[in-house]
């Protein structure tokens, strides 16, 4: 089954392009440690879901949408020339104007002007699926055109296509000094996205900025650097594995089969990615890795929340059994325990027989409603992926975002307070501080930005204590 995948605006077009980079050239690669016949269905079925041929060219299945041209003809240029696959000319949609960072210009505006043309690049890359697996939409949260007009598109999927999956792999913005609206933008798109999306795939920039800095050894690091590595961490992901231990057959239900495992519940359908190990190529030839030791780091990051290898607090435990709940909960507060409610390990690579994944079947891991029989679940392939000998993955439903969808969402109400407060003292005639500036000096969108806001924060905030009150249930 095959995987639409829809880039939006400049980074969900970046990011696009560097994925299908990292499965290409990892499904050719000539290092995959495995038979013959063994590497030929592992290409097979990468190519079935993310590529199809057009005069023996390998063409992504992709569409990509943005409303100013030069990252589209950037990415189209680099694909062409990596003389491996390219994109098709036809599956692109632009215009001359972005959206300003101005969520509601690119839903409010650029969505409904361009929705019949864009949902038909889509249906005509649909049709060259044999069969339709569903989609994965990639796109920031903090700009306008990939949050307003994916938050758009999004929905228009959902209503169009009910049967086929929607994954969206969203970017969270750096805590500091980006865009002045970025936490409005991005309360806005995870709340649309929340009714859409069958499960929101998320990568924060904070987090792979450090991993580039820390395990990549990169002194200057460019939006290119943390695209490899996010691709590199999509690919672990979605490369195939075996649908059954031991056979080569993979699997072929990629996006449902990850929604099962992991999305037990509608409500909670927030993903962290964490993967080992990670390092720049000059350091890899020096080391070993065995599955004991790759798992219990991935253990211990998944319950410290620890965001990648180094630095991992070693002193979180899980909650002791027997506990009664309001002693564990205390306990889990103090030692910041991170609960889950559902987990998937993908191991690839040499004597993948032999890992002993017992450490990830422990029930104090898990809420009280779901235990591990449920909870956890592990894919596996002999074939190594990029370069690395060994190579563990964690796609886990857990409190990883607890914390920083908190802080988005009490940021974006305190600058919509301070923006309310000025108001107010200039109606009075007492005057205030100045308002921080906010998106849509367009008198069209200003007035949906304002009470759209109120509206959907609530329901982000709404979300948040939920899955802290669910969750903490520990
Ligand atoms: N990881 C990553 N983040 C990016 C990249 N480009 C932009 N961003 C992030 O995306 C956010 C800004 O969104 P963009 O994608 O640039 O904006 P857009 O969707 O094109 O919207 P407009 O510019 O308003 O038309 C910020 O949080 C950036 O840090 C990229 O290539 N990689």
């Amino acid at each position: 089954m095959s995987i639409v995948t829809v880039q939006l605006g400049q980074c969900g077009n970046q990011i696009g392009f560097e994925v299908f980079n990292a499965l290409f050239t990892d499904s050719q690669s000539s290092q995959g440690l495995c038979s013959k016949r063994e590497n030929e269905a592992y290409q097979a079925s990468c190519k079935e879901r993310f590529f199809r041929e057009e005069k023996g060219v390998p063409i992504a299945r992709a569409v990509l949408v943005d409303m100013e041209p030069k990252v589209i003809n950037h990415v189209l240029s680099k694909a062409a020339q990596s003389g491996q696959w390219k994109y098709s000319q036809h599956a692109c949609f632009c215009q001359k104007q972005g959206s300003g960072n101005n969520w509601a210009y690119g839903y409010s505006v650029h969505g409904p002007k361009h929705e019949d043309s864009i949902m038909n690049l889509i249906q005509k890359e649909v049709e060259k699926c044999d069969s339709l697996n569903g989609f994965f939409i990639i796109m920031s949260i903090a700009g306008g055109t990939g949050s307003g007009l994916g938050a758009f598109l999004t929905q228009h999927l959902h209503d169009h296509y009910s049967n086929a999956l929607k994954m969206n792999q969203i970017i969270w913005p750096y805590g500091t000094g980006e865009v002045i609206v970025q936490n409005y933008n991005s309360i806005l798109t995870l709340s649309h996205l929340y009714r859409s999306s069958d499960a929101l795939l998320i990568h924060e920039n904070d987090t792979i900025h450090k991993i580039c800095a820390k395990l990549m050894n990169i002194k200057q690091i460019s939006f290119g650097d943390i695209n490899q590595v996010l691709a590199h961490q999509l690919g672990s992901v979605f490369q195939p594995t075996y649908s059954v231990e031991g056979s080569f057959h993979y699997r072929r239900n990629p996006l449902g089969d990850l929604m099962e495992n992991l999305v037990p519940h509608p409500e909670f359908k927030m993903l962290g990615v964490r993967n080992i190990p990670q390092m720049s190529e000059n350091s890899l030839p020096y080391s070993t890795f065995t599955w004991a030791g790759l798992l219990k780091h991935l253990r211990q990051m998944l319950i410290s929340n620890a965001k990648m290898e180094e630095g991992i607090d070693w002193q979180v435990r899980p909650p002791l059994p027997g506990l009664p709940p309001l002693g564990k909960m205390s306990q889990n507060r103090e030692q910041h325990f991170n609960t889950s409610l559902a987990n998937l390990v993908i191991l690839r690579g040499k004597d993948v027989q032999n890992a002993n994944l017992e450490g990830f079947k422990d029930p104090a891991l898990y809420t009280s409603w779901l235990g591990p029989d449920e909870a956890f679940t592990v894919w596996k392939t002999q074939r190594a992926f990029s370069r690395y000998e060994k190579s563990a993955a964690l796609v886990s439903n857990s409190q990883f975002f607890v914390k920083p969808l908190d802080t988005i969402v009490g940021k974006a109400w305190n600058m919509f307070a301070s923006k309310e407060a000025w108001n107010y003292a200039r109606v009075h005639g007492t005057p205030g501080p100045a308002p921080p500036q906010t998106p849509g000096g367009d008198s069209r969108v200003r007035p949906l930005l304002t009470t759209g806001l109120a509206a959907w924060g609530t329901v982000v905030r709404g979300r948040v204590s939920e899955v802290c009150a669910e969750l903490s249930k520990q």
